[in-house]
């Protein structure tokens, strides 16, 4: 099952570039920007990756970002990701980034995308990859401040494939920023957001009602809302699901005890993903791989979550019939 998972060709739908980044980049990046971590060693920063909740994981993941500094520094990052993707089967990526946690630093909009941009054109021109750019708004901050970076986005909106909302859930439901997503939806940039993740299911419904999300990062609460699962079936919204995240960030115990089964059996659109592969145990593949020892699904479910991610992902339709027949591919040569 682990070289048919692995040559599956897969999409992440659902990675924080920031949290892509391993202990030993974030060892090299710090030296050549003369910063001092507060670690010793690459395996005291893994060790110190034991997590209560998602703000406990938010914590550092915001202080091993303060390594990125020079457009270089996110050029580094993004291709250190693509070149594990590739190898573990993902053909297209879409990765969101966090401006403001940036911006907070110091480090201008321009050098984050200068150095995303670049990573994501050489991604696609020598490893086959196709890309696309979330710009990801901390619903943390005041709103205020998310409709400034739309806006001092300008130069950029023509290459923002999606706008997205994360870091810390509760307390912060997606209403607070109606207005931010009501103006990316006049520039025609479309819209997504983290919401039941550690939130509640109502904060799923106010994602698509307040900010006419088309996709929802997370998305597991839902079931806490019957109705609301009618609804997302009906119209069929993808939930981008990732449950290694979920494990280590204890949204549920154990792999053993995750919805996934569950949502499946309600008919959702579901893919799975990464989220944070280098602070939550793995990429992709080891998100299918994760979900193969749990519960033993067939081939076949896992190519349906495979064939989601490609019907939903923000590409061309080009690239989509080329992602979608190498699938059938795959499958059919498969003995
Ligand atoms: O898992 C997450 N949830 C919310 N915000 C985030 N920012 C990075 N990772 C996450
Ligand atoms: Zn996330």
């Amino acid at each position: 099952m682990q070289e048919f998972l692995t040559r599956l060709p897969k999409a992440e739908l659902h990675l924080h570039i920031e949290g892509s980044l391993e202990p030993e980049l974030m060892f090299a990046l710090a030296k050549r920007n003369g910063i001092e971590l507060p670690y010793p060693s690459v395996d005291a920063v893994r060790a110190a990756y034991e997590f209560d909740n998602l703000q406990s994981f938010l914590d550092l993941y915001y202080q091993g970002m303060g390594v990125l500094c020079t457009a270089e520094d996110f050029y580094d990052l993004a291709m250190d990701y693509f070149h594990r993707a590739q190898g573990e089967g993902v053909r297209h990526v879409e990765l969101s980034f966090d401006p403001q946690a940036h911006l907070q630093r110091g480090v201008e909009l321009s050098i984050q995308v200068d150095g995303l941009m670049r990573a994501m054109r050489d991604a696609e021109r020598e490893l086959g990859l196709s890309t696309a750019l979330i710009l990801s708004f901390l619903r943390d901050c005041p709103a205020d401040e998310a409709m400034d970076v739309l806006e001092s986005a300008s130069p950029y909106w023509q290459m923002i494939d999606a706008v997205g909302l994360d870091s810390a859930e509760s307390g912060n439901p997606p209403g607070k920023f109606k207005a931010v997503f009501e103006r990316a939806k006049e520039l025609g940039i479309p819209r997504i957001a983290h919401a039941g993740e550690e939130g509640p299911a109502s904060y799923v419904r106010e994602a698509l009602d307040a900010l006419d999300v088309c996709r929802i990062d997370h998305g597991v609460r839902c079931l806490e809302d019957a109705e609301l699962v009618e609804i997302l079936r009906e119209r069929r919204i993808p939930l981008t699901v990732c449950p290694l995240s979920n494990v280590r960030l204890k949204v549920v115990e154990d792999m053993r005890d995750h919805p996934l089964p569950t949502l499946l059996n309600a008919g959702l659109v579901l893919t799975l993903n990464s989220d944070d592969p280098a602070y939550f145990g793995g990429g992709v593949l080891d998100n299918y791989l994760a979900c193969h020892q749990a519960f033993e699904w067939s081939r076949e479910t896992f190519v349906q979550l495979a064939r989601n991610a490609l019907n939903v992902g923000f590409m061309s339709e080009s690239r989509r019939n080329e992602l979608l027949a190498e699938l059938d591919d795959v499958v059919a040569n498969w003995t």
